[in-house]
C-alpha cells in the first residue's frame, strides 16, 4: 500500500498496521519433532508483546524463524508487511534480535561490536549512532571497556544496542532478563519502555509472569506449539472469574464443618482457610454467612485476584493441553 505525501507528491509507504503476522506457523524439526503446530497470530504495531509459554512451547523456534535462524515447515509469516519468503532481506532489515545467550566477543569494545554489527547491515558511516544507541541502553561511559569487563546485566542491554544498530521497527527478545539481577533488570526495562514509546515494537518472551504483566498490553500464550489464548493484558486478566477468599478463623478445626463443605474449603495451618469462589455465580456475603452458620467466628479476612499466573497454568497444564 503507498501513501501520497501531498507536499512532495513522493509516494510514502503506509505503515503497517501489522508488524509482524503468522499464518497457519508450522515447524517440524528433523526427527519428527512438531514445535510449532499451526500458529497464527498478529502483533499489532507500536504494542508490547508478550510471549508466553512453558518449557518447549515453541516460543524460541517461533523467534528464531522470525529471525531467520530457523527454516519454517508451512504458513506464512509477514515482518513489516514483507513476506518471509518473498523478501527475506527485507523481513530481516525490519528487525533486530536479542538471542537468549551472552554471545558476544570479548575483547570488542561495545563501540566495536556496534560498529561490526552496522558494518554487516550496511548501514553507512554516516548514518550510525553507536552513541546514541550506548546512551539508550546505559552504556555510554562504557563504550571503550572490553565486553568481558562488562556484567552479565550490561551484557545484556549491549545485546539489545547490537540487535538496534540498523534502527528497525521491531525489536524482539528472548528471555532478556533470565539470569540478571533484579536491578538490572529494572534498567534494561526501562531502556526497552523507553523503546517502545518512541514507537518501536517489541515481542518478547520471558519466564517471569510478573514480569509481562507489567510490560506488556497484549499477550500471546502458547503451549505445545499451539496458540491457547492471544488478547489484550487487561482481558486476559478479567477472563478467569476467580477470587479467593482467605480467612482466620477463631479456633482450629479438624475437619470442614457440614455448612461449608458446598464451598469446598481448604483447610491451612495457622487457623487459615481457603476459599475459591467465582463471583458473578457466588456473592461473597454468602460464603460469609455459611461461615457464621457454621458457628465460626472470623478473626481476619482479605481476598485475592486472579493473576496472570493462575491464568497460565489454567491454559498450559495438562489438563487443558
Ligand atoms: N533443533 C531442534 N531439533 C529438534 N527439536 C528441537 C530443536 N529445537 C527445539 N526443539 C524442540 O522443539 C520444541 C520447542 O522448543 P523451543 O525451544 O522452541 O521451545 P521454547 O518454548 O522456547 O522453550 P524454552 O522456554 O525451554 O526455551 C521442544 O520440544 C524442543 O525440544
Amino acid at each position: 500500500m503507498v501513501q501520497t505525501n501531498s507536499r512532495s507528491a513522493a509516494p510514502v509507504p503506509a505503515l503497517p498496521d501489522a508488524a509482524l503476522s503468522a499464518d497457519g506457523l508450522v515447524k517440524v524439526y528433523r526427527g519428527g519433532k512438531r514445535a510449532l503446530d499451526g500458529i497464527s497470530l498478529s502483533v499489532p504495531r507500536g504494542s508490547f508483546f508478550g510471549l508466553l509459554g512453558p518449557n518447549g512451547a515453541g516460543k524460541s523456534t517461533f523467534i528464531n524463524i522470525l529471525a531467520g535462524l530457523v527454516l519454517k515447515s508451512s504458513g506464512t509469516v509477514r515482518v513489516w508487511d514483507r513476506d518471509l519468503d518473498r523478501d527475506p532481506r527485507g523481513a530481516k532489515a525490519a528487525i533486530g534480535v536479542v538471542p537468549q545467550e551472552l554471545n558476544l566477543d570479548a575483547f570488542f569494545t561495545p563501540r566495536e561490536l556496534l560498529d561490526v554489527q552496522a558494518g554487516m547491515y550496511g548501514v553507512p558511516k554516516s548514518e550510525r549512532r553507536t552513541m546514541e544507541i550506548l546512551d539508550i541502553v546505559g552504556l555510554a561511559d562504557k563504550a571503550d571497556s572490553y565486553a568481558r569487563t562488562l556484567s552479565g546485566g550490561m551484557r545484556r542491554r549491549l545485546l539489545v544496542a547490537k540487535a538496534m544498530v540498523h534502527n528497525p521497527p521491531i525489536l524482539v527478545l528472548d528471555e532478556p532478563t533470565a539470569g540478571v539481577d533484579i536491578e538490572l533488570r529494572q534498567h534494561l526495562w526501562e531502556a526497552i519502555r523507553g523503546m517502545n514509546e518512541q514507537g518501536t515494537t517489541i515481542l518478547l518472551t520471558t519466564h517471569y509472569l510478573e514480569e509481562a504483566e507489567q510490560l506488556c498490553d497484549r499477550i500471546a500464550i502458547i503451549n505445545q506449539g499451539r496458540l491457547a489464548a492471544l488478547d489484550t493484558t487487561a482481558n486476559l486478566l478479567k477472563r478467569i472469574d476467580g477470587k479467593a477468599l482467605l480467612v482466620t478463623l477463631d479456633r482450629d478445626l479438624d475437619a470442614v464443618p457440614t455448612a461449608l463443605i458446598p464451598f469446598a474449603p481448604e483447610l491451612r495451618a495457622g487457623r487459615k482457610m481457603v476459599i475459591r469462589y467465582r463471583p458473578s455465580a457466588v456473592p461473597v456475603g454468602r460464603i460469609l454467612d455459611a461461615i457464621t452458620a457454621a458457628g465460626l467466628s472470623i478473626a481476619d479476612l482479605t481476598t485475592e485476584e486472579t493473576d496472570l499466573e493462575d491464568i497460565f497454568l489454567q491454559l498450559t497444564s495438562s489438563r487443558s493441553a
